[in-house]
This record gives C-alpha cells, structure tokens and sequence, in this order.
C-alpha cells in the first residue's frame, strides 16, 4: 500500500468538493490501487487545521472549531517532521501569492498538483526555474485542470506534439463560464448581470468574475497551451477583447464592480441586439503555432456551426495538426464546474501517485 499524504491549499467551490470526492473514493483507491490517501493538512489563505489537532466527524466541522492563523513554515516544519515519503500540495486557491511558495514547497519534498493557472502564466523567466527546480529535486507538477477543467486537452495537446505531429492552430470556445453565460443570454429574455449572477452562484467562473469578462483567464489558458507547444511567449504578447465595460476596467474593487453589475446589461443588450437570426455570441480563444499570434475575441456565430451549437457550460477545443488534416482533432464538454474541476485534480493526484515509488 503506497501512502499519499496531500495538503489542501484553498478550500473553496474546488477544494472542498475535491475533500468530498477523495473521502467517498478513499476505501476504493485501497482496494484497486493500492492507494491510501491521507489528509494530514488542510488550509484557506488565512487559516490551516492540522489533523493533530483533533477529529470529529467532519472536516469542516475540524477546520471551523480547530483552525489557526498560519505562516508557511508551519507548514513545511509540520510536514518535515513527520518524514512522509510522498507529500503533494493541491493547489485550489487562485492566489498569486501563494505560487511564491511553490519553489519552497518543492525544495521541502512536496509534489504540487494545481487548477490554479497563475504559476503557469508569470513572466517566462519563473516557468523556466519552475521547472529547473522540479527537476533539481526530482518532483513533479500536474495541471491538468488549468485547461478545460477535468477536459483531458493539456495531455492531448502534449501526446499530440510529442508524437511528431505538427500542432498548426488551437482554437475554441476556453471559457465553461462564458459559455454558460453566453448560452443562457442568447437564449433567454434576461439581463447580462442576472446571467452573471447565477454562474457565480453555481462555482463556474473565476473566485474574481472579472478574470473571465476581461479575457484574462481565457488567455492564460492559451499561453498555456503555447508554452506546451515549446512557444517562448509572454502574457503581455497576447490579444484580448476584454469585455468589461472601460467604466468597471481596473479602477474598481471587486465590491464596488459588484454592486455594479447591472452597468454590464446596456453594452450585453446592444451586442446581442445586433445579432441576426440564428447567431450567438461566442468568446473565443485561438492559438496561431506558426506566428505565434494568440486572441481572444467575442464574434457572432451562426447556431449551427460547431461552436454555435454548444449548451451548458461546454467549452470546445479544435486541435488542427497536420496529421488530422483539415478536419481537427476536437475535444468538447464542460469547461467547468467544481465536480469536473475537482474529478480533474483528483485524476491528477492518481496519475502522480502511480508514478510515485
Ligand atoms: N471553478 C471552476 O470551474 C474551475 C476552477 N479552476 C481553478 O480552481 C481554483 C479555485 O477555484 P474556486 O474553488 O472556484 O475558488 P474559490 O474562491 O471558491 O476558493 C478559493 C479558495 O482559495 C483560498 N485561498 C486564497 N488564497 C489563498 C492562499 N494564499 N493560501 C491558501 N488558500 C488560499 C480561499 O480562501 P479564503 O476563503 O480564505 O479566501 C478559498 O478557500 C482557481 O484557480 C480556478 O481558476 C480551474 C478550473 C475550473
Ligand atoms: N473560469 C473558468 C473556470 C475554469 O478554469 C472557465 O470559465 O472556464
């Protein structure tokens, strides 16, 4: 029986679902994998509840009645001491704080298994000593779930590009929030911010909305496809229709952009008003290998096409490379969603384990 000890950072819509479905599939991963997942740690960005500390029934029961202000090193210390053969940190947070930690963490024995995007899309020069640091330590990273949330395309789009293919174009619908939010608008009487609404009230968009209707995260998800490709590109390099209004842009807390959300309903309104029979709008990201040229852009679509038709929360990717000619490789399904998202982290942290002696 191999031993896995995972620390949760972030226990919000994806961290605390990812506790949930590692507690129901914990007795199943013993029987058919050999596989016994612990979980000594588990944190928010303010407090940590070690399980030391005590147990009752539940965890969340333990983290509200048993947590305490942390600093890292706490962390770490802890861990140390317990001379663990495999840690791994589940990175659930979408903190550009906490990815300063990363090398430390990997320095001290952790693993890191990741959703979020942020370490993967800072300045070239952190990527790189990233990855010299996994290395010098001999650890690993998994991410699977940056890209389409548990939709299997950075793993694709590696085996593609390692096989010998020639990736040309990477283009589709990256966003599962927006593609809710733009299925639900042209398809139904209500204003833009009541659609927003409602996809932050089920965990689709961002902890911060304002990274999906800007673009941001839809191009981070490109750069790190790019980066995949071996493509020495940079956030700033990328082309985005951000679309929130230049009133809300940057000047805003995220309160303030809050209560002010229905500011959003006259620019939706008009975009959609120009829409003509049997179009939609879809936002969408494309990857030109060849130029190097990645966008991000929100364009009409005709309902019938391959992005038109879309439901739900689906995102949509077109892999088009020289072996699958002009007909691209295409992966489609919900582009996310806390049990999506977290099944992802939760295949990641198995992929690892099994990979662990
Ligand atoms: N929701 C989805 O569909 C998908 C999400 N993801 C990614 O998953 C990540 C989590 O998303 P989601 O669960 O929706 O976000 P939430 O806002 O629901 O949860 C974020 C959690 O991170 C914690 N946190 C923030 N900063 C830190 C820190 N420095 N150290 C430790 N914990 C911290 C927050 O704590 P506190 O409450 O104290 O602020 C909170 O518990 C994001 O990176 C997102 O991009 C990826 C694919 C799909
Ligand atoms: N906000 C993201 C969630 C996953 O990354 C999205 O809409 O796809």
């Amino acid at each position: 029986m191999k031993k896995i000890h995972i620390v949760i950072f972030g226990i919000g819509n994806v961290g605390s679902t990812l506790i949930d479905q590692i507690n129901k599939a914990k007795s199943r991963l013993r029987r058919e994998q050999s596989i016994d997942v612990h979980i000594p740690i588990v944190a928010n960005s303010r407090l940590v509840f070690f399980e030391d500390n005590s147990m009752t029934n539940t965890w969340e029961c333990d983290f509200s009645r048993f947590s305490n202000p942390y600093q890292m090193d706490e962390i770490i210390q802890y861990i140390n001491e317990k001379k663990y053969d495999h840690v791994i940190a589940v990175d659930a947070t979408a903190s550009s704080d906490f990815v300063q930690h990363y090398n430390a963490l990997i320095q001290n024995g952790f693993h890191i298994v990741s959703a979020n995007k942020i370490a993967n899309t800072l300045a070239l020069d952190f990527y790189d000593a990233l990855r010299q640091n996994l290395k010098d330590n001999n650890k690993k990273f998994l991410y699977e779930t940056n890209v389409g949330a548990g939709l299997p395309i950075i793993e694709t789009v590696r085996n593609v590009y390692n096989s010998g293919d020639t990736i040309s174009k990477i283009r589709g619908v990256f966003s599962g929030s927006l593609s809710y939010m733009f299925n639900k608008f042209s398809s139904e009487d209500v204003p833009f911010s009541e659609v927003l609404s409602k996809a932050e009230a089920l965990g689709l968009t961002e902890p911060d909305a304002r990274e999906d209707l800007s673009g941001n995260d839809v191009a981070r998800k490109l750069l790190i496809l790019a980066r995949e490709l071996n493509l020495k590109v940079e956030f700033q390099q990328i082309h985005i229709e951000s679309l929130v209004p230049k009133q809300l842009n940057g000047k805003t807390s995220l309160n303030q952009f809050k209560s002010r959300i229905k500011e959003l309903d006259q620019p939706f309104g008009e975009r959609k008003l120009s829409l003509q029979k049997d179009q939609v709008l879809r936002y969408i990201g494309e990857l030109n290998v060849a130029d190097e040229t990645l966008e991000v852009k929100l364009v009409s679509e005709e309902k019938e096409s391959a992005l038109g038709q879309l439901k739900g929360s689906d995102s949509l990717f077109e892999i088009f490379t020289e072996a699958y000619g002009d007909q691209p490789l295409v992966i489609q399904g919900a582009g996310a969603g806390k049990e999506v998202t977290a099944r992802g982290l939760l295949s990641d942290i198995i992929k690892l384990s099994n990979q662990l002696h």
